[in-house]
């Protein structure tokens, strides 16, 4: 399960009460959306377009917007990844990393939690900035350097989904030269349903 033991955290005012209960969820992750299809087909609804977005997920979700968009932080902080984020960042177990969650929200809508696992040797030098973003988004800092690369997409089926939590997500490392950090969307019924 990701972790919410973060050393250091910032916190949002809670939402409101139907939205103060949304957890990233734990998932299995395949290499494809065609993968993850054969286990449950629902990744070829309305999610799917969400799920293939190339780019900046980001921008993406702001041109679906009717007003506003909006990050909130819902922690960041120095703390351990899962055993299995450690092993796809190939980064050694039990080493903490600087981890964001945050909620994207579409008019006042939270669309799509994120949770970033960014190692400490992505900050260093210039990332030192990624300790620093709060609400500003993730994806202007990746896609405005020419740094940063994107490697494939993973699909991700979440496991014990609630009404109202998320039930697909993907997944993607971003690489700058030997680093890696690796981000995570997970879905909310809110943006495609
Ligand atoms: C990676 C991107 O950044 C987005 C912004 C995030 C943040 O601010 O923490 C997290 C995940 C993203 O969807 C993107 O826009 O593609």
């Amino acid at each position: 399960m990701p972790s919410k033991d973060f050393d250091t955290i910032t916190t949002q005012p809670a939402g409101r009460a139907d939205e103060c209960c949304l957890t990233i969820p734990p998932t299995d992750w395949y290499s494809s959306l065609a993968a993850a299809g054969l286990r449950n087909p629902d990744v070829h609804g309305p999610a799917r377009y969400w799920l293939q977005v190339e780019g900046s997920f980001t921008r993406a979700l702001q041109h679906q917007c009717l007003h506003s968009f909006h990050v909130e932080v819902q922690g960041e902080g120095f703390a351990v990844p899962t055993l299995e984020e450690a092993r796809h960042l190939n980064i050694p177990a039990r080493q903490r990393a600087w981890i964001r969650e945050v909620r994207l929200c579409g008019d006042g809508v939270p669309w799509v939690l994120a949770r970033t696992i960014i190692p400490l040797a992505c900050l260093e030098g210039r990332g030192r900035r990624l300790r620093h973003l709060g609400n500003r988004p993730l994806g202007a800092y990746l896609f405005s350097s020419p740094d940063w690369q994107r490697g494939p997409l993973e699909t991700g089926l979440c496991n014990r989904s609630l009404d109202g939590q998320p039930e697909v997500a993907r997944r993607s490392l971003f690489h700058h030269n030997d680093r890696a950090l690796l981000v995570g969307e997970y879905f909310l019924p809110g943006l495609y349903r």
